[in-house]
């Protein structure tokens, strides 16, 4: 099947803007139109984004919506706030693209719980770009599936948020976990910060530690994991959530526990992450005994997950890895593009990764 389209990239010179370039180059049926920056803008993109050696040339157009009109997909990979207000203006001037936003202001169906972590005013719900989300009664995902099919508007998931989901949707699901004790502990990657300077980041400083950060309930990635949880069939999530910088440029470990069901036996549990995920295409659950690495989904659109039973605690340990910038961000966006353009789920998304 042939359907060529165009896109364009707002936010060209930022790391998810330059990832889902690097992903649509290799699309078969991508052609890239307009790219723009904001204090960027005016400069080669290949300034900020040495890697990407085809577009090399390419000058960064000011992010406005004169620029992004008429294409068939826009990618918006800019800080929220900047998100909502350009897709507003692109609704208002009728442009009918197929609108991404890889920030974060349009995954919360929560306006209250926006206004708490966001602190500005909602800008809307789109439809949610996780096509493996489970809903309710859902022993593999199909409905979110048939959601994004006919979406014209796509909030991709924070990464965070698509590594806890993975892990824990299969335990809640099957109702073998307890979702009102949830704790997630992560290991992230600097990338995941993007590339405005913060002193946190400077190298002599970051290169030899791990250090947490929003520590103690406050980052903006907790709401999005209990509406997701929500969506599976536990509607009052209770989860601690810790994020912890370490000294890798991508990548997501996050090790998530929940108190098992009492009763529930080891081969129940394991049998609810393997009928979840046998037929994903990107969701591996690794064979018993194996545990998921960062280096192991680099550049790849995978998202390796493992779980087990900690009998002598109560509780039941997931793991997963991601790339935050592939699964996490840019390859998940184009994911849930091929399925609202009708494209193969598969489409342009290389099944392995890098190493070392
Ligand atoms: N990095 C990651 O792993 C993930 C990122 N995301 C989300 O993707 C979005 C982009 O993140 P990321 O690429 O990491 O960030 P970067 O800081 O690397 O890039 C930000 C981009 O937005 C542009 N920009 C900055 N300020 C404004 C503004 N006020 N108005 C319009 N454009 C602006 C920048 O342009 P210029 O260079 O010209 O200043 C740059 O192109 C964010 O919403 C982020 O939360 C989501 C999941 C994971
Ligand atoms: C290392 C690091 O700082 N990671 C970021 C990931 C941001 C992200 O996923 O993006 P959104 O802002 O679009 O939700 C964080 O934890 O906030």
């Amino acid at each position: 099947m042939h359907m060529t389209f165009t896109v364009a990239v707002a936010g060209a010179s930022g790391y998810a803007g330059g990832e889902i370039l690097r992903i649509l180059l290799g699309h078969p049926e991508a052609k890239i139109g307009a790219l723009t920056a904001h204090s960027n803008a005016g400069t080669p993109l290949g300034s900020h984004q040495p890697h990407l050696r085809s577009l090399a040339d390419r000058m960064l157009a000011p992010t406005a919506v004169d620029e992004l009109t008429g294409h068939d997909v826009v990618v918006l990979a800019l800080p929220h706030g900047a998100s909502g207000e350009l897709a507003a203006a692109l609704a208002d001037r009728g442009d009918h693209a197929i609108v991404l936003d890889l920030g974060a202001d349009h995954r919360l169906t929560d306006a209250a719980a926006w206004q708490e972590y966001y602190g500005s005013p909602h800008a809307g719900t789109w439809p949610y770009g996780l096509p493996e989300l489970l809903h309710a009664g859902e022993k593999t995902a199909a409905q979110q599936r048939a959601e994004l099919a006919s979406a014209r508007r796509i909030a991709v998931p924070g990464c965070n948020v698509t590594a806890v989901t993975l892990g824990l949707q299969p335990g809640v699901a099957a109702g073998v976990i307890e979702p009102t004790d949830l704790v997630a502990v992560l290991a992230n990657g600097y990338s995941g910060a993007g590339k405005s300077l913060k002193t946190h980041l400077l190298a002599s400083e970051a290169l030899g530690s791990a250090q947490p950060y929003a520590v103690g309930g406050s980052h903006r990635h907790i709401p999005e994991i209990r509406q997701n949880l929500a969506v599976a069939g536990a509607p009052d999530v209770t989860i601690s959530f810790t994020p912890t910088l370490v000294p890798m440029p991508r990548g997501i470990l996050a090790t998530a526990t929940a108190r098992l069901v009492p009763g529930t036996d080891p081969a129940t549990v394991r049998a609810a992450w393997q009928e979840a995920y046998a037929d994903e295409p990107f969701v591996q659950l690794l064979p018993e005994g194996e545990w998921p690495s960062t280096a192991a989904t680099l550049g790849a659109n995978t998202a390796l997950v493992q779980v087990a039973v900690d009998e002598r605690a109560g509780r039941v340990v997931t793991v997963t890895a991601i790339d935050n910038l592939v699964k996490g961000t840019a390859g998940g966006a184009v994911q849930s593009l091929n399925l609202a353009l009708g494209l193969p789920e598969t489409a342009g998304l290389a099944q392995d990764g890098v190493a070392p």
